[in-house]
Order: structure tokens, then C-alpha cells, then sequence
């Protein structure tokens, strides 16, 4: 069973608690025999009224209570602490697989379902093995040791207990073949209903400028209607299972008393003796009920075990190298060929890039155009092994990036996504995020080459001025430079602007260019650009169509050279500007 396996780091801690509750149900299960001794000897026997027999009596059975206390609360602190922290190294492990390097199989399931496998799911899992701990090995203790006093004590009540038994296991059958198939679609409810607030809240600009607010509302309404209903039936249904147990037991209690009176009148039996059997038939019938609520209650946190283990055992395709190697010290850096590379995504047929061959080195630009859905963002991504190159080779200062290891692989990579990201925090915790050693004169210089100076002087705070999640109180050009001045405080060798100058415009644009151009001299820069003005100045141009290399060379030879570039050029400029007129 997956679930006791989780437990496999805390063996002494859990057979302390076993030990613990063996104390807690021996001294329980002592209290009816004395109770049916004061009954028998000091009421109706005996020692019928003597204070010093009572009194002794007494005290036997508070130390025993005292005991039984001591232990349950003893084995509860223990069992809440080994499942809480289960589910801590649960959750820590099913985060850092998130966190692992290829984005490609944790996309296969959705940012929502990840949440709630390492929320919801681990929750359930820590649940189970609370009761799992209390319950599994203290049920069955008291009932095995009732079963024997009640066989001992005779009376001829046993088929009672039976009954009673039989009862229970009918009452339990029912009501899990009733209720089992809804707890098993209720975590996917769960993830249904996190997905639509997820989308919802990411997506809440867009509601609103389309005044789709009712319809949203109705769309996770009814995903949280459904969740409901599963919700309702299954409690309504557990609602049940107490009364029906009090009934059974209330009926047993009855039915001994009757058949228990008759033995006494007769003399066959003692009235505490039938006292002490009736606690005995309720210990028993309890832990029947423990037991098999457990039993099926069980594959239900086996479920979540389950899709937690899903995420856990996925085995990233973009691995660190076993041996990895790091390229010679005497070799000029930021040199980066891609030599015939193709890519697939993994759940995609066809190549979306197919034998490209360029070479990048430090000092120069080099700016991939194409038109939209060309597999511009694809290629650069394969730099740092965002993801791996399904053919050819991709090699950094010589050494094939996957043989080099990935983080000394991406402390040479900076990449600026097409969506700049801010985390919570300053502005100087974000341009700081890839590097620890930057001090503040770094960080400046990194904001002044990125060109967002004018936000860090704009703030009394300076660099200290507070950034939300998300970075939704600075602008989405404001974004973008910051998250290059981020890759910038990283020096990086290569440095790969994924279409980050989309939200500039055009004169801060040419100035960030130039100022990469003069300050990041030993950087080679790899850019990826819709705008023909933002790449017309680079050193070499590759044009992309379809994934594959249509053109290469400066901007004036692509012009004569590239019917796919001029137009791409003709849609964005004149031919003033391009210098395409006649006589010019
Ligand atoms: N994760 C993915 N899984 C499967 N296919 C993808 C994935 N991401 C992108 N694609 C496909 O790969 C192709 C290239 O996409 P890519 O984002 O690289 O193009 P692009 O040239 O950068 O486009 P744009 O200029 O619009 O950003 C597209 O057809 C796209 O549908």
C-alpha cells in the first residue's frame, strides 16, 4: 500500500505510537471488569457499602483512566506530527518537480491540478494517516480483546454482539456503495473548480473590457454547483452512518439487558458482569465500525496518494548531464553555434523547426525574424534547455549544451522571456533574481543599459520601491526592461531577448540597442523581433519561415536577397525608408 509507504522515514516515531495505544486500550479495556467488580462485590456482594473497598476501587480505576489519557493524548500529539510532516516532505517534493527543469511534462497537467495535488490532495493523504495511525492499530486491539472477554464471561449473550456486527456491516456497505463513486470524482471537481477561478483571475482585464462578467460567473457557478452536489450527497449520506450506529448499539444494549436480566433472575449470571458486557458489546461493535469505515475510506486517500505520485514520477526529459563538462578556460566565451538543429514539441507532430544552422558571437547581434508562429521563440528556447533539440547539435563556447550542466549552463544564458515576469518584492529584488553577487552600483548600471533609469529615479523608494505580484503596478514596457536589466545583472555570454522590446517604443527601443550594443561588448546578443526597425541594425539576420532558415545576412542583403524579409519589411516600413526608391 502506497500510503504506509510514505511512512517509511518515520518508523520510530510510529511504533511509538503503536506502543502508546496498546497502553491506551489495555487500560480501557481493564475498566469494565473493575465496574463489574464493584458492582458484583461492593453494591449487591460482599463488601456491599464498604467506603475503604470503594474507595481503593475507585482509585485502581482513576490511575487506569489517568493511563489510558496520558496515552491518547501522547499517541495523538505523535500521529498529528509524523502527518504533518509526511505531508510537508509531500509537498516540498511534488513543488520541487514543478520547479524541475523541462516545463513540457509538468504542462501536461494543468497549473491548477498542480495545486491542487499539492494542497487538497496532500491534505487527504495526511488526514488518512492520522486515522490510520489512531484507529487501524487501536480498533481492531480493542475489539480482539472484547471478542475474548465477551467468549469468557458467557451468559450465552455472544449472538448478540454478532447481530449487532451484522448490522453494522450492512449499514457501512450500503452507504460506501452509495457514496464511493462520488469521492472519487470529487477531486477532479476540486481541480475543475480552481481551474475556472484560475483562468477567471488571470484573465479578469479581458472579462471585464468584454463585459463577461455574468457568463463567467455562470461558468464557475456551476463548476462550483457540481462540486456541491458531490459534496451533499456524500455528507448527507455520512450523516446517516451515526444515528444507524446508535441504533444498533442501543438495540444490543436492550436486547442484553433482556436476555441478560432473564440469566440474572435465574442465577446464571452477575449483574455487573452483564453491565461489564454490555461496554464490552459497544467496544466491539465500535471497532468493528472503525475498522470498516477504514477499510473503505482507505482507497479514497489512495486516490490522492495516486495523483500525487503521478506528478512525482514524472521523469524530466531536460536532465543534468552525469558527468558534466565545462568548456576550456583558454576558449573566447559567448560563442554559440546551433549546428542543423530540428525540435518537436512533445505532444506535436511535425517539426516547428527543422535543420537551422547559425552561429552567435560575443560582441554581435543576431536577430531571428519571421513571420508569426514561425518557431522564433521555439528556437530560442532550446538555449537553455528550456527544452532539448530532438536533432543536431547545440553548442556553447564548443561544448555541446547537453553535456553541460544546467545550471552552469544557465548562469551563461540570460533569457528574457516574451513575457517579462515580476515576482512580489523591490524593484532591486527583481534585477537581483539570477545573481547574488550584485551589488547596487550593479544593479544600477544593469537598469541604466535596460533603459528603465527613469522608473528607478521616478520612486522616492529608488530601488527599494516596492514591486507587486506579477508586476502589475509598473507598465508592460516597464516590465520588460526590468526583466532585461534582471538577465543583465547576470553578465551573462549569451544573452536571448525574446521579442522583449514589443512594449517600447520606438525611440527607447533604439536607445536600449545601443546601449547593449556599447556596454555588452563581450555578449552575444540573440534577438527575437517582429519589428523590422528593432533588427535592422544587427550583424546578422536570420529570416525564419515555417520553422526553417529562408534567408540570412545584414539587413540591406536580405532586402535584395529575401523575398520573405522585403515583405515583412515592405508590411512595417516605406520604401523611403527602406531605401527601396527608385534613384535612391
Ligand atoms: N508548448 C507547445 N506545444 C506545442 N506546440 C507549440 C508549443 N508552443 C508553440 N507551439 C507551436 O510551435 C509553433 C511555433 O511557435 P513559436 O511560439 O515558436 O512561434 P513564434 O515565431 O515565436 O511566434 P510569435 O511571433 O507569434 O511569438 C507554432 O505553430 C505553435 O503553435
Amino acid at each position: 500500500m502506497r500510503l504506509v509507504k510514505l511512512l517509511r522515514g518515520h518508523v520510530g516515531e510510529v511504533i511509538a505510537v503503536f506502543a502508546l495505544l496498546l497502553v491506551q486500550a489495555l487500560c480501557e479495556l481493564s475498566l469494565p471488569r473493575y465496574m463489574s467488580d464493584i458492582v458484583n462485590v461492593g453494591v449487591v456482594g460482599s463488601q456491599a457499602g464498604n467506603s475503604a473497598y470503594l474507595g481503593h476501587m475507585a482509585l485502581v480505576m482513576f490511575a487506569f483512566c489517568l493511563g489510558s489519557l496520558a496515552a491518547a493524548t501522547l499517541s495523538g500529539l505523535t500521529a498529528s506530527r509524523v502527518a504533518a510532516a509526511v505531508s510537508r516532505d509531500l509537498r516540498r517534493e511534488v513543488f520541487a518537480k514543478v520547479m524541475s527543469p523541462s516545463p513540457a511534462e509538468v504542462n501536461e497537467f494543468s497549473q491548477s491540478s498542480l495545486i491542487t495535488r499539492c494542497t487538497n490532495d496532500v491534505q487527504q493523504i495526511q488526514n488518512m494517516i492520522v486515522i490510520m495511525l489512531r484507529m487501524v492499530m487501536f480498533a481492531p486491539v480493542m475489539g480482539i480483546v472484547a471478542v475474548v472477554q465477551v467468549m469468557t464471561m458467557g451468559g450465552g449473550l455472544a449472538w448478540i454482539v454478532g447481530a449487532a456486527l451484522l448490522a453494522v456491516l450492512g449499514i457501512v456497505s450500503v452507504l460506501f456503495t452509495l457514496t464511493m463513486p462520488r469521492f472519487k470524482v470529487m477531486q477532479s471537481l476540486v481541480d475543475r473548480v480552481n481551474l475556472v477561478a484560475r483562468e477567471m483571475l488571470d484573465g479578469i482585464m479581458t472579462i471585464r473590457a468584454f463585459g463577461r462578467q455574468d457568463h463567467e460567473l455562470k461558468r464557475f457557478g456551476a463548476a462550483s454547483g457540481d462540486l456541491m452536489g458531490a459534496q451533499l450527497f456524500v455528507n448527507r449520506a455520512m450523516t446517516l452512518m451515526m444515528p444507524l450506529m446508535m441504533l444498533v448499539m442501543n438495540l444490543s444494549t436492550v436486547a442484553i439487558v433482556w436476555f441478560g436480566s432473564h440469566g440474572v433472575a435465574a442465577g446464571a449470571m452477575q449483574a455487573g458482569d452483564m453491565m461489564a458486557f454490555i461496554t464490552y458489546a459497544m467496544m466491539i461493535v465500535m471497532s468493528f465500525l472503525v475498522v470498516s469505515m477504514v477499510a473503505v475510506i482507505l482507497p479514497r486517500a489512495e486516490v490522492s496518494v495516486g495523483r500525487v505520485q503521478e506528478v512525482l514520477d514524472v521523469e524530466p526529459a531536460v536532465r543534468d548531464p552525469k558527468d558534466p563538462v565545462t568548456p576550456a578556460a583558454d576558449v573566447p566565451r559567448g560563442h554559440l553555434e546551433f549546428d542543423h538543429v530540428s525540435f518537436h514539441y512533445p505532444d506535436a507532430e511535425g517539426d516547428v523547426i527543422t535543420d537551422v544552422s547559425l552561429t552567435a558571437a560575443p560582441g554581435r547581434v543576431t536577430a531571428i525574424v519571421g513571420s508569426t508562429g514561425s518557431g522564433k521563440s521555439t528556437l530560442v528556447q532550446l538555449v537553455p534547455r528550456l527544452y532539448d533539440a530532438t536533432e543536431g547539435t547545440i553548442r556553447l563556447d564548443g561544448v555541446d549544451i547537453r553535456k553541460m550542466s544546467l545550471a552552469d549552463l544557465r548562469s551563461r544564458v540570460g533569457y528574457v522571456p516574451q513575457q517579462g515576469f515580476l515576482f512580489s518584492g523591490t524593484i532591486a529584488s527583481n534585477v537581483a533574481f539570477g545573481t547574488d553577487e550584485a551589488g547596487e552600483t550593479d544593479l544600477l548600471h544593469a537598469i541604466d543599459v535596460a533603459q528603465a533609469s527613469e522608473l528607478v529615479s521616478q520612486k522616492a523608494e529608488g530601488l527599494e520601491a516596492p514591486i507587486t505580484q506579477g508586476g502589475t503596478n509598473v507598465s508592460g514596457g516597464q516590465r520588460q526592461r526590468l526583466a532585461i536589466a534582471r538577465a543583465l545583472a547576470t553578465h551573462p555570454e549569451v544573452l536571448v531577448l525574446d521579442d522583449s522590446f514589443s512594449a517600447l517604443d520606438y525611440a527607447t527601443d533604439a536607445r536600449l540597442r545601443q546601449a547593449l550594443a556599447k556596454e555588452e561588448s563581450d555578449t552575444a546578443v540573440l534577438v527575437v523581433a517582429q519589428r523590422i526597425a528593432t533588427v535592422m541594425g544587427a550583424d546578422q539576420i536570420v529570416v525564419l519561415d515555417e520553422g526553417r532558415v529562408v534567408g540570412r545576412g545584414t539587413h540591406e542583403e536580405l532586402l535584395r536577397t529575401c523575398p520573405e524579409y522585403l515583405e515583412i519589411a515592405k508590411s512595417q516600413l516605406s520604401e523611403e525608408e527602406l531605401g527601396l526608391k527608385e534613384g535612391e
